[in-house]
């Protein structure tokens, strides 16, 4: 499936927030998209996933949703969203409860979800018994419950500690970059951005406009090789260099409010 913004505008009352973005997220790719602080990327996300309108501008969606899918858009967020009086399956089971499935059917969903985010031995587990990731994977595992068209995930990582962070990036790897989910990141990590994308869309500060749409051509299964680094790092620098000083300024006009 792929979702073409075209000419997107948005404001809040008096607050522009982005203007005239133009962009398609293609069939099976990682599109990440960073900026500065409150240019916009949140927005952006909402309005791909019809959760906002936007202002001005239109979306299409192109491609069929596969059969099997019973959300093509699913949002993961990053405090996790878990009911804590519900145990993992049963959080699992929410995204599927307002679906035409038989019992057995969603139970084999809820197994599989679990099996492959690496919960099987979990399901009977209460958030506040996991860690942070382990509670980010049932918010993924509820996200792929549906088997989605398009992930969109709002910094599905930034509540999490750096180690954690860099093993739940290698599965997400395993999970949707090498099955060529459709997904949209928004991300403030570059790392994260250069680890999980096939392009990397850069926002100006706000109001925020398509600076770049910047492509990786290193696979994402050789971006941990020593010979990769160098690639990378002039790809960190040029990302880097576009938004630095969007950054400053950004930083300072919060500072000064
Ligand atoms: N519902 C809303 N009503 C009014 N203003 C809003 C609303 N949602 C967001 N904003 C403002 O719009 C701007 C863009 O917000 P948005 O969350 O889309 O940016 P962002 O790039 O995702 O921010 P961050 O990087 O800080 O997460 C910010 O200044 C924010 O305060």
């Amino acid at each position: 499936m792929e979702i073409h913004l075209q000419g997107i505008g948005h404001r809040y009352d008096a607050l522009t927030v982005l203007e005239d973005v133009t962009l398609t997220v293609q069939e099976g790719e990682t599109l990440a998209l960073i900026g500065p602080s409150g240019c916009g990327k949140s927005t952006l996300l909402g309005i791909l996933g019809g959760l906002l309108q936007p202002g001005s501008g239109r979306v299409t969606v192109d491609g069929t949703v596969p059969a099997d899918c019973l959300n093509p858009l699913t949002y993961v967020f990053q405090d996790f969203a878990l009911l804590p009086w519900r145990s993992v399956a049963d959080n699992v089971s929410l995204a599927l409860e307002h679906h035409a499935l038989s019992a057995g059917e969603r139970r084999e969903r809820i197994a599989e979800v679990l099996r492959r985010t690496g919960l099987g031995d979990f399901a009977g587990a209460y958030p506040r018994q996991l860690s942070g990731g382990m509670r980010q994977r049932v918010g993924i595992a509820r996200a792929l419950a549906v088997r989605p068209a398009v992930l969109l995930m709002d910094e599905p990582l930034s509540a999490l500690d750096a180690q954690t962070r860099d093993l739940l990036m290698e599965d997400f790897l395993d999970l949707w970059v090498r099955e060529r989910t459709t997904a949209v990141y928004v991300t403030h990590n570059l790392g994260e951005a250069l680890r999980l994308a096939d392009r990397v869309a850069v926002l100006s500060r706000r109001p925020g406009r398509l600076r770049e749409i910047v492509p990786l051509t290193i696979p994402q299964a050789e971006r941990g090789t020593p010979a990769a680094q160098t690639e990378l790092a002039r790809l960190h620098d040029h990302l880097w260099t576009l938004i630095k000083d969007e950054a400053r300024s950004a930083e300072r006009e919060m500072a000064d409010a």
